[in-house]
């Protein structure tokens, strides 16, 4: 620590946006959080809806910082994290030039003595569950340096949960009071719904996915639909009728995670966990054709924590994997984070590099609601790290998604088709009345009118007047083209546009032909309020004879010949007969643009499919390769045939270091540059703190130049070029070869190729590397390959 940090002796009194901890005091441990009401919420949130929510809503972000943990406070670390209010806060940390500090805005700061429920409605959670119990899908995610707090913040204190008659305390974190906060609400609301909970619960493990519920060692697919995005198709989803059921899922979820022990976390989570709560609202009168059912969903996501190994001081195997796994996928979340807030058009976002940005991408830049808890230490021992969270946590803050109500996509289709069918039929009505309003002399009731007054006038059929029909509207009817707002209205005009209809034109189709109907159309059924077939019956056939107009049987009474009164009733005709084949027109040219939509979403979802199945056969080579590399000398006599200098480089290399690299050894070095959790931070880190300056060893793999930033830049843009080529399948067989293949280098030097000249990143990794999260193969397992 900087020599003039001081130190102070207890935490600050304050809890949301109170200042808490002091940059520069030693910390020491306050009693339990406040009591909270358990599984209580006030009234103000319990009344809550999703009527606040922007339609264009950025990613919420609230960052959590924890109280000291006994160790940080009998090491007597100094505090570098302080809240200052509800928003803002700052971090201290030590630079060459002494202590600096950096301050951050984020939708809400906790400082470290808020209580769980503070949580809650800091975080704004309970908006968040109205909305998913109106159909949005909302994302809770918990993200920081392992320790940090996510799981507590999440779940709380887990070992309770499970225990036999447990029936809450303070510490239950968000999961447990949003399962109450749901039941509660479906309860109280009477909105014409009627609401089920269902719930599941997986984790990914070393980039498998396992269901926490169903708990077998079998590895479920992530699978792509073009309606729902990625799922998974065979996770367990129980239905909930009570809230037991729901806590009976949570506790048997988070007794089945796989946790860990190493010297930052006692009690480390060593997957991400996602809990899904899925809100059913079925209509309870199902005529209404707004309303369908809605599919709201609500996730808490429990993410690892990033980690180093010099810091966690793991060691065995696996220990090392999960590691290397785990900064791999929050080093893929960083990308995507990143990506998503530079909102570059036409910019690679590569969700689908792992599983859990597959998961996630609904709620990052999807049509979910986002809410990311960023939790951090208040120690300065872990003062890069929180910055690091920090610096994640403003770049997410750019992330702009776009919720919107989920249904069913049949119920979704079929609401649609129902406004549409309303539409016409409003169309179809204001048209028929206005024609006729414009044919019949003033002071005539309009069919409208007259349907509502029958006692006004005598029926006579149309089919019996006889009497040219004007080709061009007579006089005081104005031509439909000079009015298509008057006709549609801007409002029908925007519906149509937003479903895919055509603008309007009052020219008769001409490849229509004659006005008939196509003959799997239904007859526009009647709208209640519109023209009853006493009056028009089915006008889409100007000849089936049965459509009659009331006529006024004193019409001479009033000065208008019968004549001139027939030929005005024939061009009304006329006009309702050219406006019902608009109609017909507007509704089959629907029916076509909806039935070509389905065939592109089909062959769609067919190339994605045979991508998936090619990416795992892919999959399946490489790790095959690998492995067969180790007992068969194939790959060294195709290096030897094609890649003499290659092979020979490698042997010399070899010899001369007296030791023989072999294949997944340096496969894992390259990789070690690449995924190295700091190195991705580095575009995230604030210009003035130099990474020698806060940590000597970070130098060693991170570029500390912009020239060797750029270097990695190259490296990682060529590294995610590559990937996207082998994902659209544009490399050659050739190109496959020079480039890099994912998951499956056939040596360092070839996955350096495009970028080898000058780059300090081609030195041979720092023998630091293994403490940087580096996983080397089991040496065992290591055989020789150039040998
Ligand atoms: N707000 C808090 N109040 C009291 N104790 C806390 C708080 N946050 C975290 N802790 C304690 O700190 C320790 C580490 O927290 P936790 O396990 O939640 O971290 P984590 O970020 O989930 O770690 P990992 O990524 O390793 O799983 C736990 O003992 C937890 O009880």
């Amino acid at each position: 620590m900087p020599a003039n940090s001081t130190r102070c002796s207890s935490l600050g009194p304050g809890r949301v946006g109170s200042p808490g901890l002091m940059p520069g005091t030693p910390m020491s441990r306050s009693g339990s959080a406040p009591p909270s009401p358990h599984h209580r919420h006030t009234s103000s949130h319990a009344g809550s809806s999703h009527e606040n929510i922007d339609v264009n809503d950025n990613i919420k972000v609230v960052v959590r910082v924890r109280p000291p943990t006994e160790r940080e406070v009998s090491n007597r670390d100094e505090c570098a994290v302080s809240v200052n209010d509800a928003m803002h806060m700052q971090v201290t940390f030590p630079t060459q030039q002494g202590p600096s500090t950096r301050g951050f805005a984020f939708h809400g700061c906790l400082a470290p003595d808020s209580s769980q429920s503070d949580v809650l409605h800091a975080c704004g959670i309970t908006q968040l569950l109205d909305a998913a119990l109106s159909g949005f899908h909302a994302t809770i995610f918990a993200y920081g340096q392992t320790g940090s707090g996510k799981t507590f913040t999440m779940s709380g204190r887990e070992e309770r949960i499970g225990l036999e008659n447990y029936a809450g305390d303070t510490d239950d974190g968000i999961v447990t009071r949003a399962a109450l906060y749901l039941f509660e609400q479906i309860q109280r609301r009477r909105d014409g719904y009627t609401y089920s909970l269902r719930a599941s619960y997986c984790e990914i493990y070393n980039e498998g996915l396992y269901d926490l519920l169903k708990f077998t060692q079998q590895q479920l697919p992530v699978r792509w639909d073009s309606g729902k995005g990625f799922y998974v198709p065979d996770l367990y989803v129980r239905s909930c009728s009570t809230l037991n059921d729901m806590m009976q899922v949570i506790s048997r979820g988070m007794a089945h995670r796989r946790m860990g022990s190493h010297e930052l976390n006692l009690e480390s989570s060593r997957s991400h966990s996602i809990m899904t709560i899925h809100c059913d609202a079925t209509p309870v009168n199902s005529q209404n054709p707004e309303q369908g059912v809605r599919y709201g969903k609500v996730s808490f996501v429990d993410l690892a924590g990033s980690e180093r190994l010099k810091d966690t001081k793991s060691t065995g195997d696996s220990a090392l994997k999960e590691t290397s796994s785990i900064n791999r996928s929050l080093f893929t979340l960083g990308k995507v984070i990143s990506a998503l807030a530079d909102n570059q058009p036409g910019l690679h976002v590569p969700y689908r590099d792992s599983k859990l940005t597959k998961l996630l991408m609904d709620s990052l830049g999807g049509s979910a609601l986002a809410l990311m808890i960023a939790c951090c230490s208040p120690s300065a021992a872990h003062v890069e790290e929180t910055l690091s969270t920090l610096s994640y946590a403003t770049r997410a803050k750019n992330i702009r998604n776009t919720p919107f109500v989920q249904m069913d996509p049949k119920d979704a289709m079929i609401a649609a088709l129902q406004r549409e069918v309303h539409l016409l039929r409003s169309e179809n009505s204001f048209l028929r009345d206005q024609a006729v309003a414009s044919a019949l002399p003033s002071g005539m009731a309009t069919p409208m009118e007259a349907s509502r007054a029958p006692s006004l006038g005598s029926y006579v059929q149309l089919d019996d007047i006889q009497g040219p029909i004007g080709q061009s509207p007579p006089p005081g009817i104005s031509s439909p083209a000079e009015q298509p707002e008057r006709l549609f209205g801007s409002e029908a005009l925007q519906m149509g546009a937003q479903m895919g209809m055509p603008s309007f034109s009052n020219q008769p189709p001409s490849h229509l032909g004659p006005s008939r109907a196509p003959p799997d159309m239904e007859p526009l059924p009647r709208l209640p309020g519109s023209p009853s077939p006493p009056f028009f019956g089915n006008v889409s056939n100007a000849n089936a004879g049965s459509t009659i107009m009331p006529v006024n049987s004193s019409s001479d009474q009033m000065g208008v010949s019968p004549e001139k009164l027939a030929k005005k009733l024939a061009e009304a005709q006329r006009l309702v007969v050219q406006f019902s084949r608009e109609n017909e027109r507007l509704s089959s040219t629907n029916e076509q643009l909806r039935h070509r939509r389905l065939v592109v979403d089909n062959d769609y979802k067919g190339a994605l499919d045979e991508v998936d199945v090619l990416r795992g056969r892919l999959e399946s080579l490489e790790s095959a390769f690998l492995q067969s590399a180790d007992s068969s000398s194939i790959l060294t006599q195709v290096l030897r045939e094609h890649e003499p200098e290659l092979l020979a480089a490698h042997l010399s290399k070899a010899s001369l270091a007296g030791v023989t690299p072999t294949i997944l050894e340096q496969q894992h070095r390259a990789r070690a540059v690449t995924f190295n959790p700091h190195i991705l931070h580095d575009g995230l880190r604030p210009s003035h703190v130099s990474p020698s300056s806060i940590d000597p060893s970070w130098h060693k793999v991170q570029p500390v130049s912009s020239q060797d930033a750029s270097h990695h830049d190259n490296n990682a843009q060529a590294m995610q070029h590559w990937q996207h080529q082998q994902d659209s399948g544009d490399l050659n067989d050739q190109q496959s070869q020079d480039d890099i293949p994912r998951g499956g280098f056939a040596s360092q030097e070839l996955y350096r190729k495009p970028w080898r000249a000058g780059s300090k990143l081609n030195e041979q990794p720092s023998g630091n590397a293994l403490e940087q999260g580096v996983v080397h193969a089991d040496p065992s397992k290591l055989k020789l390959l150039l040998g």
